[in-house]
């Protein structure tokens, strides 16, 4: 990624930093520690002053809120920054915000519970069947970075309501500045591959529990999980062509690998939908339950798992994924490039527009 969007986010940032000053509302406690932990990430990079005494609250909070962030980049960090003060200044004026539903995009939508040894990372938007805003991708990185380095032995992604995600939020392509759509496809390509990233380099097993319909993104991630365990009323689709788009998630080079290459094709060139059976014989899916019995036999079953010895299933996971790794890297950054270009695309925009005018649905 070239130096422009670097420039152009160091001026947001700077915006956002006399933005913040500004707002009329105290967002509170847990976002100003958000505001914080962002703003040291971004200008000093990862937290690496020693912790200090539980005692010390004020101070324990912050540098805990800092040292969750992990090794997040520091123009991730940035970007989160700015979208945090975005949506902060547009609640506390009133206008309307760049999220789908009109609401303030925050954490709620992206919800991190830690039990059992387990952290699960809820998708939790379901009137918009969990489709994925700008804020929540960030949220995701930040939930994953904090769950990499917790002490749970396994993580798990889900979604609440009756999908597990509709993929990438149509709307976030209503929000381009007028006049800068190549800035914002750099962007947006950038927050892709710092996304996906993130699912590579994840250091510990990760599970999908795959509670409803899967589109997009949701589905083409699934190839970097460790196990993937589905309801049967679960469908897996991706259609790319139809949107006038490229796959994304590694899966140009893992589902060729893991169905072989006219399977692949089916489904990531010609938006082919699998049942949850169908990705079963492709191997995308480890296991099918019935759904009336989903949730209490996966989680029993992944309650069990999550009491195995947290190192070694650790060193095993990191065994298995390092020899791909690299490959990985570079095949996102190369599907990440394509997107960019596509996302400017008139192929991409009539498809986007005809959706947003509700004159398409998949
Ligand atoms: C950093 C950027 C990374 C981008 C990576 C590239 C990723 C690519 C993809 O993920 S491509 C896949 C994109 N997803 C879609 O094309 C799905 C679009 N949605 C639909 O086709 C349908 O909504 C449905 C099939 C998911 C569900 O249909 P139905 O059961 O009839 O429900 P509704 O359509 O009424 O949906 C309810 C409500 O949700 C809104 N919604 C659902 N999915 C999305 C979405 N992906 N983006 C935006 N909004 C979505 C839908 O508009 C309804 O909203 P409303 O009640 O009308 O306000």
């Amino acid at each position: 990624v070239g130096g422009p969007a670097m420039r152009a986010s160091q001026e947001d940032f700077a915006n956002a930093m006399s933005q913040v000053k500004l707002l009329k509302k105290d967002p509170g406690n847990e976002v100003k520690l958000k505001l914080y932990a962002l703003y040291k990430q971004a200008t000093e990079g990862p937290c690496n002053v020693p912790k200090p005494g539980v005692l010390d609250f004020v101070v324990k909070a912050k540098w805990d809120a800092w040292n969750a962030l992990g090794g997040l980049s520091k123009e991730a960090a940035r970007r989160s920054y700015v979208d945090l003060v975005s949506s902060l200044s547009a609640s506390s004026s009133g206008r309307a915000t760049p999220a789908a539903d009109g609401k303030r995009a925050d954490s709620d939508h992206v919800l991190v519970t830690s039990e059992d040894g387990i952290t699960a990372i809820t998708l939790n938007r379901p009137t918009k069947k969990n489709a994925l805003n700008t804020q929540m991708y960030h949220d995701i990185m930040l939930a994953l970075k904090a769950a990499g380095k917790d002490s749970s032995t396994i993580t798990v992604l889900t979604g609440s309501g009756d999908y597990y995600c509709s993929g990438n939020d149509l709307s976030n392509f209503k929000d381009v500045p007028s006049g800068r759509p190549e800035e914002s496809a750099q962007r947006s390509a950038v927050l892709l591959r710092d996304f996906v990233d993130c699912f590579i380099d994840f250091p510990k097993p990760l599970i999908a529990v795959v509670n409803g319909p899967a589109i997009g993104i949701s589905v083409t991630l699934l190839g970097l999980f460790d196990a993937v365990y589905a309801t049967d009323r679960a469908t897996f689709h991706t259609p790319f062509s139809h949107l006038g788009q490229s796959p994304e998630g590694c899966s140009s080079y893992v589902f060729p690998k893991m169905m072989g290459p006219s399977k692949a094709a089916e489904m990531l060139i010609f938006g082919k939908k699998l049942t949850a059976q169908e990705a079963f014989a492709q191997g995308l899916v480890t296991e099918v339950f019935p759904d009336s019995t989903f949730q209490k036999e996966v989680w029993a079953r992944l309650k069990a798992y999550a009491k195995l010895p947290p190192n070694s299933v650790r060193i095993s996971k990191q065994l298995l994924r390092s020899q791909e790794k690299e490959r990985l890297h570079a095949v996102n950054a190369e599907e990440s490039r394509a997107l960019q270009e596509r996302w400017v695309s008139a192929e991409c925009h009539d498809a986007i527009a005809a959706f947003l005018s509700r004159k398409a649905k998949l």
